[in-house]
This record gives structure tokens, C-alpha cells and sequence, in this order.
């Protein structure tokens, strides 16, 4: 298994780091515009294996898209983060460009290969490869889901005074901070609803400070989270490489289902050797729907704003 991570900066690194760590991939290839970055990355990686105990073999390269042919995962990470303050949508501006060159000379080297994209404003992002390549819908995955969840998981165990073991949940829709969908009805403790241990204040706390991870974060470290969004791509790059079979929120593309069509959103997809095998359509309530639709209103709207 060679995976390709773009972009060594923080959230690349992180995640190629991850990989690693899990010892699963044979290669990784780091590779970033700005001369010698990713080179020097790898390298400061590939001296932690001995420490760490991984046999991944891990590469940087500036711009070379040779290095990174034949991979059979690719990761997109390149673009600009934000800053205490901004909105993910905001970044679209210099993100589509950079997304959209990167993504052709990706697939140019490695036309088999399953894309996940990271980069924000994600789901726009996702959708954007989706418009500009000729891969096939299955092969497109849009990291957001699966850092959301965590960042769920880890609010409800602070609610519920829980080990995070002890906690799970899920969250759909949008990957931004007021399109997020976490279906708290739907999360429990050891398999017991949460609305059995928990007020309907303290339930929308949780729900307001997952909604608002990820500018948390940013405001206490003046750009945006990167271990969390690392682990998260290395736990879909795993559930590929191994043929995982497992569950997760991505963005996908939605033709009809959940009642959307022509947008990429976050939805529980089954990850497997050849991306997202499946689309899984739960049942939501009411309330859930009209949010998740709320939500895909968001996303269409900062899709409109791309030259596609
Ligand atoms: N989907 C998600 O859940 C998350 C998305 N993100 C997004 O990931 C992106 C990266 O974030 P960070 O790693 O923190 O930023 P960073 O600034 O640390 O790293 C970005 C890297 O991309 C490189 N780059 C820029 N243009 C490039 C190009 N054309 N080709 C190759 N490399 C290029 C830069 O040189 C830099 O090293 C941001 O857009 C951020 O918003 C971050 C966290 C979670
Ligand atoms: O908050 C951001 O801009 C980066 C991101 O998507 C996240 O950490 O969830």
C-alpha cells in the first residue's frame, strides 16, 4: 500500500505521522510546494521509526509528482488554513486553485488511486474534484465527518464524566461550524441514550461546542487543529488500506439520497479497498432532517461560488 499525503504543514505531517505509527502502509510520499519542506519532514518522521517501531517507509518530495505514482491513496491537505476569527468558506478563494491543480496532477500519476480531501471549505472542496476529474464517485471522499465525531465523542464524555471508551455518537452534515449535524438522539453510553444521563441544556452544549470545534481550537492556537484531523485521515487511509468494511461520516456525493442531489456532504459511508462502498441511508427524525437539509443549503452555496 503507497499512500501519497499533499501538503507537509501541519495537518499532512500529522496525518502521515498517524500512518505511520499504525504500521499498515508500506510507503508514504510527502510532498509539498515550498523547496525541500516535505524532504525534510519525512526525514525528521523516518527518524522516529526506530524510536516509534514502524517499518513504513516515508519520502518527501517538492512538487515532484513522479514520486508519488502509483499510489494507491491520496490525501489532499495542500492549501491555506484559517485564522482565529475567519469561517472555513472563507478560504475557498486561494484553496480551489490550489486543490484543483494538485488533484490533476495526482490522478495524472495515480489514476487508480482513492482521493481523500481535506482541505477546506471540505465539502466544497470534495465536490470541486468531483467536477474537475473524471473519477468515479466512489473514489472521492471528503475528510470532516470523522474529526466532528471525535470532537463529539470527546464533548459527551466531558458531559457525562464518561471515559471516551465508554461514549459514541456521530455527526452529519456540512463540515462547518454552523452546518454540523450531531445526532445526539442518537448517541449513547454502553449502548443507553444519552438523553437518559444527560438535561436538554447540557445536551446542547454539547451539541453548540462540537458545532464549533474546530474555532475553538483555532482561537486558542492561532491556525487551525492538526493531531485530531491527522488521526481521523489515518483512520479512513486505514479502513481503505485494510479493507475495513467500517462505518464512518465523509463527505460524499449524494445523488437522491437523504433527499439531496448535485452536493458533496457528510453522510455515514462504508469504507472499504475501493473507497466508499456503500452510502448508508439511516432514519433521521424531523428535526434532523430539516437540519441536515439546512445544512446542504450552506454547502450549495459555497459551491456556487466555484468557477466549475
Ligand atoms: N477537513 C478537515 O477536517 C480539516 C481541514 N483542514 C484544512 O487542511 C488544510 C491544511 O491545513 P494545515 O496543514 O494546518 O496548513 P499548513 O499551512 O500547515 O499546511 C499546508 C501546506 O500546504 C502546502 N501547499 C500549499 N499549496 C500547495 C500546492 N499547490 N502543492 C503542494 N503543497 C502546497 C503549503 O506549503 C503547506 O506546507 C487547510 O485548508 C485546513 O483548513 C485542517 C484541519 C481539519
Ligand atoms: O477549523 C478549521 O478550520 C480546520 C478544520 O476543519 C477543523 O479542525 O475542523
Amino acid at each position: 500500500m503507497k499512500v501519497t499525503v499533499v501538503g507537509a504543514g501541519a495537518v499532512g505531517a500529522s496525518c502521515a505521522e498517524y500512518i505511520a505509527m499504525k504500521n499498515f502502509a508500506a510507503e508514504v510520499v510527502l510532498l509539498d510546494i515550498k523547496e525541500g519542506f516535505a524532504e525534510g519532514k519525512a526525514m525528521d518522521l523516518m527518524q522516529t521509526a526506530s524510536l516509534n517501531g514502524f517499518d513504513t517507509k516515508i519520502t518527501g518530495s517538492t512538487n515532484d509528482y513522479s514520486k508519488t505514482a502509483e499510489s494507491d491513496v491520496v490525501v489532499i491537505t495542500s492549501g491555506i488554513p484559517r485564522k482565529p476569527g475567519m469561517t472555513r468558506e472563507e478560504l475557498i478563494g486561494i484553496n480551489a486553485g490550489i486543490v484543483k491543480s494538485v488533484s490533476s496532477s495526482l490522478i495524472e500519476h495515480s489514476p487508480n488511486a482513492v482521493v481523500i480531501v481535506v482541505s477546506n471549505p471540505m465539502d466544497t472542496m470534495t465536490y470541486l474534484v468531483h467536477k474537475t476529474t473524471s473519477l468515479p464517485k466512489h473514489k472521492i471522499i471528503g475528510m470532516g465527518g470523522a474529526l466532528d465525531s471525535a470532537r463529539f465523542k470527546y464533548r459527551l464524555a466531558e458531559a457525562l464524566e464518561a471515559p471516551i471508551s465508554d461514549v459514541d455518537g456521530m455527526v452529519i452534515g456540512g463540515h462547518s461550524d454552523k452546518g454540523m449535524v450531531p445526532l445526539i438522539h442518537h448517541a449513547t453510553r454502553n449502548s443507553v441514550k444519552v438523553s437518559e444521563f444527560l438535561d436538554s441544556d447540557k445536551m446542547d452544549y454539547v451539541v453548540q461546542e462540537t458545532k464549533v470545534g474546530g474555532a475553538t481550537l483555532t482561537g486558542l492556537l492561532g491556525t487551525s487543529a492538526w493531531y485530531a484531523p491527522g488521526a481521523a485521515v489515518s483512520g479512513l487511509v486505514q479502513a481503505i488500506a485494510n479493507d475495513q468494511k467500517k462505518m464512518f461520516p465523509c463527505s460524499a456525493l449524494l445523488e437522491g439520497e437523504y433527499g439531496l442531489n448535485d452536493l458533496c456532504i457528510g453522510v455515514p459511508v462504508i469504507l472499504g479497498k475501493n473507497g466508499i462502498e456503500k452510502i448508508v441511508e439511516i432514519k433521521l427524525n424531523d428535526t434532523e432532517k430539516e437540519k441536515l437539509h439546512e445544512s446542504a443549503e450552506g454547502v450549495k452555496k459555497t459551491n456556487g461560488l466555484l468557477d466549475v
